[in-house]
C-alpha cells in the first residue's frame, strides 16, 4: 500500500499527570514548540484528548474530565473516529514522525505496535472495529495486545531499514529521558496470529 492512500484517524493523549516529569510534559518546549504542538502538527486533524484546552493550530480537542487513564481517554475519542484504523499516541513522544504512523498503519493486523525492547502501546495502530469491540474489556493499553488475534509487532530493525531514526521513539517520562542518549534494543518484527 502506498503511503498516500493510507487513511487513519489519529488520537493523541495529552491528559496525564506528568508526576515523574514534574510539570505538564505536553507543554514542555523543544525549539520553541511544545511537545504537543510538535506531535500534533505532523497530522491533518488529530483528535487530542486533554484535561485542558490548549492553543493548537490543527486538531479537534476533546476534554477529558474522567480521570480514568489512557483507556478512558480513548473511549472519549471514539465518537470522533470514522476511519478503519486509528493511530494512537501520546504527547510524550516529541520526536515521532508521520512516517512511523504511515508505516505501522500499513500492516494488516488488528493491532500493529512498535517494540523498542518494550512494547509501546502508544505507538500503535488499532483497527477501529477492534477498539470498539474491546474497549470495555480492558483496563490498561497492553490488555488490548492480549485480546487481539492478529498482531504485527514492528521491531526496531524493520524501522532502521526504512531509514527512520531511532530517536523518533524517545518516550519522555522524566528529565533524564531528554538528556540521555536513547538506545532502543535491537528487535525483530513479528506477525502473530493466535488460534
Ligand atoms: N487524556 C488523557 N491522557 C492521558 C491520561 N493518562 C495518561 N495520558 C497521556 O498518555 C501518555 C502516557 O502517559 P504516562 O507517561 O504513562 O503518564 P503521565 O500521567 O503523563 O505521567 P506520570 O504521572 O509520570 O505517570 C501521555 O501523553 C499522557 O499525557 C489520561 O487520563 N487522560
Amino acid at each position: 500500500m502506498s503511503f498516500s492512500t493510507l487513511s487513519y484517524n489519529v488520537v493523541i493523549l495529552a491528559g496525564g499527570a506528568s508526576k515523574r516529569f514534574g510539570e505538564d510534559k505536553c507543554d514542555h518546549e523543544i525549539d520553541c514548540k511544545t511537545f504537543l504542538q510538535r506531535i500534533s502538527e505532523n497530522f491533518d486533524e488529530p483528535i487530542i484528548v486533554t484535561k485542558r484546552i490548549r492553543r493548537i493550530k490543527n486538531g479537534i480537542q476533546v476534554l477529558d474530565n474522567v480521570n480514568g487513564g489512557p483507556v478512558e481517554a480513548i473511549k472519549l475519542a471514539l465518537p470522533y473516529l470514522s476511519k478503519e484504523k486509528v493511530f494512537i499516541t501520546g504527547c510524550d513522544y516529541p520526536f515521532l514522525s508521520k512516517r512511523i504512523a504511515d508505516e505501522i498503519c500499513s500492516k494488516d493486523a488488528e493491532i500493529s505496535i512498535v517494540d523498542t525492547g518494550e512494547l509501546q502501546p502508544l505507538i500503535g495502530c488499532y483497527s477501529l472495529k477492534f477498539l470498539r469491540d474491546n474497549i470495555d474489556k480492558v483496563k490498561k493499553m497492553l490488555d488490548f495486545v492480549q485480546l487481539a488475534k492478529r498482531i504485527y509487532i514492528v521491531g526496531t530493525h524493520e524501522i532502521r531499514l526504512k531509514g527512520i531514526p531511532l530517536k523518533s521513539f524517545v518516550n519522555v517520562n522524566n528529565w533524564d529521558d531528554l538528556t540521555n542518549s536513547y538506545k532502543p534494543k535491537f528487535t525483530l518484527s513479528k506477525y502473530i496470529i493466535k488460534c
